[in-house]
């Protein structure tokens, strides 16, 4: 049997980080995904193929008749932990470790660019190995599962983005509970720096500046939560589509000013955000964890302008659509 399954990415529309200290948060699957085909083979062991993803550069030495590899094996191990710890959580649930299980990976999804390829990678993997386990999970329970994983792989995380992967849509999220909002098609563009940072190291460092300074970030991630309960009532307000996304796009910049205090922002993000708001965006702000990957802005009758703009600052821009899918088989094969 083999099952091919495939789960989106995701924008943070407001409130990253503070969703790690129960805050609220407001998040959109997009239409980039991540596919998992998953099979049975007869070696008694999983097997991993992830096809997108890059390994530190390979290290040898020679000497006249040896080759030695010095490259560090276990970090590109490491980088593999989450489809590894999703494979597991399923067998466990399934109570079935004894089959040889190969997984094979394609992403459209960049990695480690706050577009949420962590939680499609984990969601997807899920999603296939549980069928072909035999086990009957519906999204939601994929998403609460990617969030565990997240879990086991990062120390942190607040489960937004393995909900939302599974779920698809718009969603307000807090402490674990989701809420879809009204599915509207927003005029964004994505804006991808070209540069990568790790959610877990990002989310760790936040956490040290609120050990050390509670007094200042607490009120900054009250500040956020509150700027994403505004945005939830804007969205759902009977304002004329203009206002409404003028106040988003207010929403936003305040939102990019809170996260560039946290410390997550890089001066390429941070180009790529005056660059849109430049060019005409209502608002601009970085999605996920930040330390580089993307921004993202809002720009009805402006998305090519933005494009450009964001092309002549030196980053790479994503026109992409809100997806109202989550996960999703796209094939059973006997
Ligand atoms: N296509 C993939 N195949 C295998 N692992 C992946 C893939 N895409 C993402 N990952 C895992 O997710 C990690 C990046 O997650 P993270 O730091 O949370 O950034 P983001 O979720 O914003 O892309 C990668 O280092 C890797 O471990
Ligand atoms: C920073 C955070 O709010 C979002 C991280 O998103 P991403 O992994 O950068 O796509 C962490 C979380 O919600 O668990
Ligand atoms: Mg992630």
């Amino acid at each position: 049997m083999r099952v091919l399954a495939s789960a989106p990415a995701k924008i943070i529309l407001f409130g990253e980080h503070s969703v790690v200290y129960g805050k609220p948060a407001i998040a959109a699957a997009i239409n980039l995904r991540t596919y998992v085909r998953a099979e049975f083979n007869d070696s008694g062991r999983i097997k991993i193929e992830a096809h997108d993803i890059k390994t530190p550069g390979l290290i040898v030495s020679f000497s006249e008749n040896e080759i030695y590899f010095e490259s560090d094996y276990g970090k590109a191990a490491e980088v593999l932990s989450y489809v590894r710890q999703a494979i597991e959580l399923v067998q466990e649930e399934a109570d079935k470790n004894g089959r040889g299980i190969t997984v094979s990976i394609t992403s459209q999804i960049p990695v480690g660019a706050g577009l949420g390829s962590s939680a499609a990678v984990a969601v997807a993997t899920i999603g296939a190995v549980s069928k072909l386990l035999g086990l009957e999970l519906t999204n939601e329970e994929i998403g609460k599962l990617g969030h565990r994983v997240e879990l086991l792989v990062q120390g942190a995380s607040s489960g937004i983005d393995p909900t939302v992967s599974a779920i698809g849509g718009i969603i307000h999220y807090e402490k674990g509970k989701f809420e879809h909002l009204p599915f509207m098609e927003l005029p964004i563009v994505v804006g991808y720096t070209g540069s990568s940072g790790s959610t877990k190291e990002l989310v760790a460092m936040v956490r040290r500046t609120y050990e050390e300074m509670p007094e200042i970030v607490e009120p900054i991630l009250t500040s956020m939560g509150k700027v994403v309960e505004k945005a939830r009532e804007t969205l759902l307000s009977e304002l004329e589509e203009g206002q409404k996304l003028a106040r988003l796009g207010r929403l936003m910049n305040i939102n990019h000013g809170l996260l560039d205090a946290l410390g997550v922002s890089t001066k390429k993000l941070s180009e790529l955000v005056y660059a849109a708001r430049t060019a005409g965006a209502l608002g601009a702000k970085i999605t996920g964890a930040g330390g580089g990957g993307c921004m993202y802005a809002l720009a009805p009758e402006r998305q090519s302008e933005v494009a450009t703009a964001i092309t002549i600052a030196g980053g790479t821009p994503m026109i992409t659509e809100i997806s109202r899918e989550g996960l999703r088989i796209e094939e059973v094969l006997p």
